[in-house]
């Protein structure tokens, strides 16, 4: 922070707009487009990126007016990324210097990572592209056909182990101590180097004015910390002149932090992470429950939690109005919509609500909601496909009754 503060604020402002839409190598990666705050030594030919980062910023106008009287409500959509989560903002540095350490001929034989599915994609493609050999150790059954293809595809090594992600966290740990395999989870803070990244994109796409909130679905807990730290430093540094207030949301079937904040932060005790389908969250032990607490600490944070029906149904109605969000935002929406109906947020707070994966690396659980499939969920915001004959009369009584129903403009 010494040497950064040697330029002023605008001057930092002004490099990182120039840098904005341009192919130049870094620099046109909204990771790389910010190296200066992230990785300055390292040379760009050491570089191993896919442009990641640059994510829309979208004005959800019509969930924000419809569903919570809101005029300023946004979704940062990390999740349009190269392998569909926000991983890849932290993977391009942690694979990066892994490059450099190889090419110093530091004996680094491969990298290994324990996931629920979206680590695990950004870490086998990040490597893939670059040549590294990687390890990868998935719980067996916990996650979605679309992120269990991925590092298959992309060549990794991959482990299904009769597990949970705490366990699978735990054998990898223990592994990396032994053999030379570089550990590619969150708590190697070159990670959250890279994901802080989308805190200061989110100031720099508002102009460098401060939303009041932003929401951010929690797991391992390495993502809230890494956007405190992108704000922090942007206010440290004098791009901007507050802090906004972060929500970190939680499942309830996996909650650890929501108990630990509902007990004034006593005592901390991991949990038992039950089935959610935000399964990416199903983390009962976090690794970065030290760095989430301060950062919540330190910005008058708050801690919300979502049931398996409510993040379901917010999922849904936020898709009826064009998005197509994956179940952790349904997570974050959730949050949203309790602090509003409490009357936290404001109906003119500027919100953002910070959208991890893509949608389609979770269609499961659409496919269960819209048939209507899920035990003990009614479901409804349901939109099932109707059965209809192949019969022209069939076909037109079927839509007046639909277009009957329909508001007219
Ligand atoms: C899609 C998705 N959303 C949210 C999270 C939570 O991020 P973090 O583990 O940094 O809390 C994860 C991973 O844990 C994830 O894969
Ligand atoms: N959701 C994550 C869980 C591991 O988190 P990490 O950020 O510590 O790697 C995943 O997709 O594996």
């Amino acid at each position: 922070m010494e040497a950064l503060k040697q330029f002023d604020g605008h001057y930092w402002k002004s490099l990182f707009d120039s840098r904005v839409g341009k192919t130049n190598w870094p620099y046109g990666s909204g990771v790389w487009s910010k190296k200066e705050w992230v990785l300055p030594e390292i040379d760009g030919d050491d570089i191993v990126s896919a442009f990641e980062g640059n994510s829309n910023l979208f004005w959800a106008e019509r969930f924000g007016k419809q569903f919570l009287g809101m005029s300023d409500l946004w979704v940062k959509h990390c999740g349009i990324s190269h392998t569909g989560s926000f991983k890849d903002l932290g993977m391009t540095v942690l694979v990066s210097q892994v490059n450099r350490l190889r090419k110093m001929k530091r004996p680094v034989v491969g990298v290994g990572c324990a996931s629920t599915g979206d680590t695990s994609a950004a870490l086998s493609a990040y490597c893939a592209s670059a040549g590294i050999p990687s390890i990868v150790f998935l719980p067996a059954d916990k996650i979605s056909m679309a992120q269990l293809v991925q590092p298959i595809a992309n060549g990794a090594f991959v482990l299904s182990i009769d597990t949970d992600f705490d366990g699978c966290m735990q054998l990898i740990r223990e592994v990396t101590a032994e053999l030379p395999i570089y550990l590619a989870n969150s708590l190697n803070s070159l990670r959250l180097e890279g994901q802080k990244t989308a805190a200061i994109e989110i100031l720099q796409q508002f102009d460098w004015e401060v939303p009041d909130w932003i929401i951010v679905p929690g797991g391992n807990l390495g993502n809230i910390y890494a956007f405190y730290k992108g704000f922090k430093m942007c206010h440290e540094l004098g791009l901007v002149d507050k802090m906004p207030r972060l929500v970190c949301a939680q499942a309830a079937n996996a909650n650890p932090l929501y108990v630990h904040y509902k007990s004034g932060w006593k005592d901390f005790q991991p949990v038992k992470a039950n089935t959610t389908f935000a399964s990416a969250i199903q983390i009962g032990d976090p690794v970065s429950i030290d760095r989430a607490v301060f950062a919540l600490q330190n910005c008058n944070g708050i801690v919300e939690e979502a049931t398996e029906e409510e993040l379901m149904d917010a999922m849904a109605q936020a898709d009826s109005t064009g998005m197509f969000i994956c179940p952790h935002t349904g997570v974050a929406l959730t949050a949203l919509i309790k602090l509003r109906n409490s009357g936290v947020i404001g109906p003119n707070d500027r919100t953002v609500v910070v959208s991890t994966a893509h949608g389609l690396k979770f269609t499961q659980s659409k496919v269960d909601y819209h048939s209507k499939n899920i035990p003990d969920m009614s479901c409804k915001f349901a939109n099932p496909p109707v059965q209809v004959k192949a019969d022209f009369g069939a076909v037109m009584d079927v839509l007046k009754g639909y277009l009957n129903k329909t508001p007219k403009v």
